[in-house]
C-alpha cells in the first residue's frame, strides 16, 4: 500500500495523507480482543445451558455483554484506518480573481440564549477572511425574530467598514473583536485605541438594547433602515411573523471610508413562522438560507456556521480550497469538516465538553474510509451536494435554485428580494423534495449528524481537515444541566435515526459498506450504552446484598477474562485519548461523564423518545445557552467542582447508582472477612464505580454552596433506592 498520498494542482502539493502508526499495533489487537469476546460469550451460553447460576442474572449480564460488544465493534471499525492530514495553504496560488465565491450561514435562534453580541462577533469573524471581500456573503439566520440581533448586525456592518481594514492592513490574526480587545497582545497604538473605543461604544448600545429588550429607534443611526424595526408590529411572535429579509451590507456599493476596501455582503434573514407549520429547527433554517443564497448569490462554496462558532484564523477558507479544487478528488467531495473547538474549557474539561473522540479520534477513523461526518458547524459544503448523488443530478423544483446557476442580478433587485422572500415563506417546502432528497435533511433532532450520513450513503466523500491552529473555536456549556440536557437532545436525535428505516445498522451497511456503517452506529446507537451501565451498576451491588455472586470467583480462569477485556478496553481508550493529544486527567473526567451520560441523558432520552413516538409528547429543539451570567457558577467551573444546580429529575438515576455502590461496598468489604475474597470481582467494579461517583457524594453532603446536590433529589434517590433493594429479594434470593 502507498504510505504517502500527495496531491498537486498544477505542479504544487496542496494536502497531503498519511496513515497513523498506531493502527498495525490497534489491528494485531482487535483479533485478540476479538477472541476474549467470542469466549465470554461462551462462557454465558455455557451458564445458561448448564444453568450454574440464575437464568435472569446470566441473561442480563448476556444482554448487556453483547451491546458492550457491539459498541465496541463500531469503535474498532473507526480504529482500523485512521489518517492524519496536512495541507498547505500558503502554496494555494489562483489568483484572488479565480477564487470561487463563499456562503457562509450563521444560525442563531435566541437573543437571551445566543447574545446578539457574540453573533456579531461571529459575523465579523468571517466577514474579515483573508479572502477577496467581494467573494464573500455572509448570511444570518434567526429563527428567534429577533430585532435585538438585526440590531446588532446593523452595528456590526458599520463596525466592519473599520475592522476589515485595520485587520487586512495589519494582518490582525484574531479577526473576532472581541477576541481581540480582551487578549493584552494588541498593540496600543492610536488607530487600535480608536477603534477599540468604536468597538466598546457598539458593545454597550447592543447591550443596552438586550436589556431593555427592544429596539429605540432613536439608536437606529443609519436612515435607511430606520423603517425596518416597524415590521415587529404586536402581533409579531417568534414563532409567528412574516419573512424579514435585509441586506445589512453589499459588495457592490459598500466600501469603507477610504473607498480602498470592497465590503462584503452581509444579509439578515428571518424565514417566515406560523404555528400551524413545522420548521425543522436548525435543519429548516438551513434549508432556507440554501434557497434564499441560491437566489442572491449562488456561490458553489459554503459554510455553516453555529453563532458561536467564531474563526479563529483567516486563511480558513484558503485551507478548505486545498481540497474542495483539487481536480482529482473535487466531483466526489461533499464537504471538508474542521473540528469543533471550545473556549474556555476548564482545565480539566469537567464536563467532557470537548468531545475528542467525537469530534477527533472518530472524525480521523472516519477520515481513512470515506471520511467525517458531518458536525453541524465549520464545515465547507460544495454546493451541488444539497442536490442528490454525485453522478444523479436532482433538479430543483425553481431554476434560479439550480447550484450551477450563475447569480448575475443585483442581490438588492426587486425580483430577487421578492423570489427571496418567496422560498423563504412556511408553506414553500409543501409538496417538494426539500430535506427528503435535497437539502438539510429532516426527521432528527440532530439534523448534522443526519445530513452528513445520508450524504455519505449517496456516495459523497468527506475529509477531515484539522490544522494546528484552531480553525474555529465557540462555546461549550458550562454546567451540569446545560450538558445532559444538550446530550439528552443528541441521544433523542440519534434514536430517531437508528430507530428509522434509515438506520446505519441496514440501510448505512447497505450503502456504504461494513466499516462505514458500524462506524456510523456508534452514533446512531449512543443511547443504547444505558443498558450495560445500568445492569453493571445495579445488578452487581444487589447482588453483594443478598451475598450472591454473579461473576467469577478469582480461582476461575474466567475472572482473569474479564480482568483482561476490561482493562484491555480501557486502556485503549485512553491511548486513543493521549495520543490525539489529551491529559490523563481530561480522559478520567471523559470516561465519568460517560457514565454520567448514561444515567442521565441517555436514559430521558430514551423516555421522551418512547413518549414522542406513542404520540403523547413532542421534541424541542432545547438550545443550549451561551450566556453565563452567574458568576458562582463560573467560578465553580473553573475550580472543576460538579455543579448540580438548578435542580433537575435527570439527577435522580445517577444518585441511586452512587448510593447503591456506596452501600454496596461497605457491605462487601465487610463481607470478606466472612466470604474470604468470593466477590472479589464485584468489589472492584463497586470501587470504580464508588471512585468516580466521589464529586456526587461530595454534593450530597459536604457541600453548603449553590451546586450541591439538590436536597430533594438525595431524598428520593435514597428512598427509590430502598426500594429498589428491597425488591432485589424477590428476584436474587
Ligand atoms: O430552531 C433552531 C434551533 C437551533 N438553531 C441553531 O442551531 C445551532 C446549534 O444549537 P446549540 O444549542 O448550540 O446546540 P449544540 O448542541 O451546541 O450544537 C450541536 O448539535 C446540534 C444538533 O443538535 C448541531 O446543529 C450543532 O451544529 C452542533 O454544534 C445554534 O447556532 C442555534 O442558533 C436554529 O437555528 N434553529
Ligand atoms: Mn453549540
Amino acid at each position: 500500500m502507498e504510505r504517502h498520498r500527495k496531491h498537486s494542482v498544477g505542479g504544487t502539493t496542496l494536502h497531503t495523507c498519511r496513515p497513523c502508526r498506531r493502527a498495525t499495533l490497534y489491528r494485531i489487537y482487535a483479533v485478540v480482543h476479538t477472541c476474549g469476546i467470542v469466549a465470554l460469550m461462551y462462557h454465558h451460553a455455557h451458564s445458561l445451558l448448564t444453568r450454574t447460576s440464575s437464568t435472569l442474572i446470566t441473561s442480563l449480564l448476556l444482554l448487556s455483554d453483547i451491546v458492550l460488544t457491539f459498541m465496541w465493534a463500531t469503535t474498532t471499525c473507526l480504529r482500523l484506518n485512521p489518517v492524519h492530514r496536512s495541507e498547505y495553504p500558503e502554496r494555494y496560488e489562483a489568483k484572488p480573481e479565480d477564487f470561487p465565491k463563499l456562503d457562509v450561514f450563521i444560525c442563531t435562534a435566541d437573543p437571551y440564549k445566543e447574545p446578539p453580541l457574540m453573533v456579531a462577533n461571529t459575523a465579523l469573524s468571517v466577514m474579515a477572511y483573508d479572502y477577496p471581500a467581494d467573494k464573500i456573503s455572509v448570511y444570518v439566520s434567526d429563527d428567534g425574530g429577533s430585532s435585538l440581533t438585526l440590531f446588532a448586525l446593523m452595528e456590526a456592518a458599520k463596525f466592519s467598514k473599520h475592522w476589515l481594514p485595520f485587520c487586512k492592513k495589519n494582518n490582525v490574526q484574531d479577526r473576532s473583536p472581541e477576541v481581540y480587545f480582551s487578549t493584552n497582545s494588541h498593540p496600543k497604538d492610536d488607530e487600535a485605541n480608536n477603534l477599540k473605543m468604536m468597538y466598546e461604544d457598539m458593545k454597550s448600545r447592543v447591550e443596552h438594547m438586550v436589556d431593555s429588550g427592544k429596539v429605540k429607534s432613536d439608536f437606529v443611526t443609519c436612515d435607511q433602515f430606520r423603517g425596518v424595526f416597524d415590521l415587529w408590529t404586536n402581533k409579531f411572535t417568534r414563532h409567528d411573523h412574516p419573512t424579514i429579509i435585509q441586506v445589512l451590507q453589499n459588495s457592490e456599493m459598500d466600501m469603507d471610508d477610504t473607498k480602498k476596501y470592497v465590503m462584503p455582503n452581509l444579509i439578515y434573514v428571518s424565514r417566515e413562522k406560523s404555528k400551524v407549520s413545522q420548521h425543522h429547527f436548525k435543519a429548516g433554517a438551513l434549508n432556507t438560507l440554501l434557497r434564499v443564497s441560491a437566489v442572491m448569490t449562488n456561490s458553489p462554496v459554503i459554510l455553516t456556521q453555529d453563532c458561536d462558532m467564531y474563526s479563529n484564523d483567516p486563511s480558513t477558507p484558503v485551507r478548505a480550497l486545498c481540497y474542495l479544487t483539487d481536480p482529482e478528488i473535487k466531483s466526489g467531495l461533499g464537504y471538508v469538516q474542521f473540528p469543533q473547538k471550545f473556549q474556555g474549557i476548564s482545565k480539566n474539561d469537567i464536563y467532557a465538553c470537548e468531545y475528542k473522540r467525537l469530534f477527533e479520534i472518530n472524525m480521523i477513523g472516519f477520515d481513512g474510509l470515506m471520511g467525517p461526518n458531518y458536525v453541524g458547524t465549520g464545515c465547507f459544503f460544495s454546493r451541488r451536494v444539497f442536490y442528490g448523488p454525485p453522478s444523479n443530478f436532482i433538479s430543483p423544483e425553481l431554476d434560479e435554485l439550480r447550484p450551477n446557476r450563475i447569480a448575475d442580478k443585483l442581490i438588492k433587485g426587486q425580483d430577487v428580494l421578492a423570489l427571496a422572500h418567496n422560498v423563504a415563506g412556511c408553506n414553500y417546502e409543501c409538496n417538494t423534495n426539500w430535506g427528503s432528497k435535497i437539502g438539510f435533511r429532516y426527521g432528527s433532532l440532530v439534523e448534522d449528524y443526519y445530513t452528513g450520513y445520508r450524504l455519505h450513503c449517496e456516495g459523497w466523500r468527506s475529509v477531515f481537515c484539522n490544522p494546528e491552529k484552531a480553525a474555529f473555536c465557540g462555546d461549550a456549556p458550562k454546567s451540569l444541566s446545560d450538558v445532559v440536557s444538550q446530550q439528552k437532545r443528541w441521544a433523542i436525535g440519534v434514536l430517531q435515526v437508528s430507530l428509522s428505516r434509515y438506520s446505519p445498522i441496514t440501510y448505512g451497511v447497505k450503502s456504504m459498506g461494513l466499516l462505514m456503517g458500524i462506524g456510523y452506529c456508534q452514533y446512531a446507537f449512543w443511547p443504547f450504552w444505558l443498558i450495560p451501565l445500568f445492569i453493571y451498576g445495579f445488578l452487581p451491588q444487589l447482588a453483594i446484598f443478598y451475598g450472591v455472586s454473579v461473576f467469577p470467583k478469582t480461582y476461575d480462569l474466567w475472572f482473569w477474562l474479564y480482568i483482561f477485556l476490561f482493562f484491555g478496553a480501557y486502556a485503549q481508550d485512553l491511548l486513543d485519548f493521549v495520543l490525539e493529544g489529551g491529559s490523563y486527567r481530561g480522559w478520567w473526567n471523559d470516561q465519568r461523564m460517560w457514565l454520567i451520560r448514561g444515567f442521565s441523558s441517555f436514559f430521558f432520552g430514551f423516555i421522551e423518545f418512547t413518549l414522542k413516538t406513542l404520540n403523547l409528547s413532542t421534541h424541542g429543539f432545547n438550545l443550549t445557552s451561551k450566556a453565563n451570567d452567574d458568576e458562582e457558577q463560573s467560578k465553580r467551573y473553573e475550580q472543576e467542582i460538579f455543579d448540580f444546580g438548578p435542580s433537575s429529575p435527570m439527577f435522580l438515576p445517577m444518585t441511586m447508582v452512587a448510593i447503591v455502590n456506596l452501600l454496596a461496598l461497605v457491605l462487601g468489604l465487610y463481607g470478606l472477612f466472612f466470604w474470604g475474597e468470593r466477590l472479589l470481582l464485584e468489589l472492584m467494579l463497586v470501587s470504580f464505580v464508588v471512585v468516580n461517583c466521589l464529586p456526587i457524594y461530595e454534593a450530597m453532603v459536604l457541600r453548603k454552596d449553590n451546586g450541591k446536590l439538590p436536597q430533594k433529589i438525595g431524598l428520593l434517590a435514597g428512598i427509590l433506592t430502598f426500594v429498589l433493594i428491597m425488591s432485589g429479594y424477590f428476584f436474587l434470593k
